[in-house]
């Protein structure tokens, strides 16, 4: 599902404040269909709220977001959000959480869930924790498990608000290519948010780089190399120093 943009303004009420704080100022972006795009930018460049506005929770100030040719007015299901904090259920197992939802869809037998989620588990490490209750996990392995809860239900749009950033390199790098594999066989339209430049390199068809006070579009950029992507080649470190570049590295 495409993702249209069109002339975005959003302000906030400024607490203590007698005026307004326009947050983003005039922000137009394309997502194509099946498109990874990652939004990069300093801490307070507007990168959640642009998602929260993609993704229904809140309303531009002016301007709109068509979904799938619609003006998005409320959250769907149709676009999964995936946060920095992740909740799980405490009184389901680690299984039981991962197959939240997924018996509702219709496409699928309860059997072939069952497969996908146990194969999920196994790939992340926890396939021997998948009868444990979330008390019993460390954070990292919560996440993991929120991870694959949102993987595994194949929403057409992910939007992702810094969902790795608080995972191990080795987790991080690990969930990114679980990511990359997920995209290719089910050609999500993914959104998503992040301040690491090697992450959004790995990841993005295309790097959309903001700016600050107001938040706003500084640059598109196109990342096309063929996945996955090899962080020591030279193509990632020579684009790794044209986006440094066009960063201001002193905001991050
Ligand atoms: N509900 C709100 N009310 C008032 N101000 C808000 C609200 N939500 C966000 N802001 C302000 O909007 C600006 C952008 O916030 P936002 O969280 O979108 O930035 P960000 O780029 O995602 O930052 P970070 O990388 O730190 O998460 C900030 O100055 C923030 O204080």
């Amino acid at each position: 599902m495409a993702i249209e943009i069109k002339n975005i303004n959003k302000s906030f009420h400024g607490r203590g404040l007698d005026h307004d704080i326009k947050v983003l100022d005039d922000v137009n972006l394309n997502i194509g269909d099946g498109e990874f795009v990652c939004l990069l930018g300093p801490s307070g460049c507007g990168k959640t709220t642009l998602l929260r506005l993609i993704a229904g929770l809140d309303q531009p100030t002016s301007g709109e977001v068509i979904a799938d040719g619609e003006v998005v007015k409320k959250p769907s299901g149709d676009r999964a959000v995936i946060f920095q904090q992740y909740s799980l259920f405490p009184w389901l197992t680690v299984l039981e959480n991962v197959m939240f939802g997924l018996n509702l869809k219709k496409d699928r037998t309860k059997e072939e869930n069952l497969k996908a989620a146990e194969r999920y588990l196994e790939s992340v490490g926890l396939i021997d924790f998948k009868d444990s209750y979330p008390h019993e996990l460390s954070g990292g392995m919560k996440q993991r498990v929120a991870i694959i809860r949102s993987l595994l239900n194949h929403s057409p749009i992910l939007l992702m608000d810094e969902p790795f950033s608080a995972l191990d390199m080795q987790n991080r790098h690990m969930l990114q290519e679980q990511l990359i594999g997920v995209w290719k066989r089910f050609k999500n339209t993914i959104v998503f948010v992040t301040h690491d430049v090697d992450e959004a390199i790995y990841l993005a068809d295309k790097i959309v780089i903001m700016d600050k006070n107001p938040g706003k579009i500084k640059e598109v950029f196109d990342v096309d190399m063929p996945r996955l992507r090899k962080r020591e080649s030279e193509e990632f470190i020579k684009i790794q120093e044209e986006v440094l570049d066009k960063l201001n590295v002193e905001d991050f």
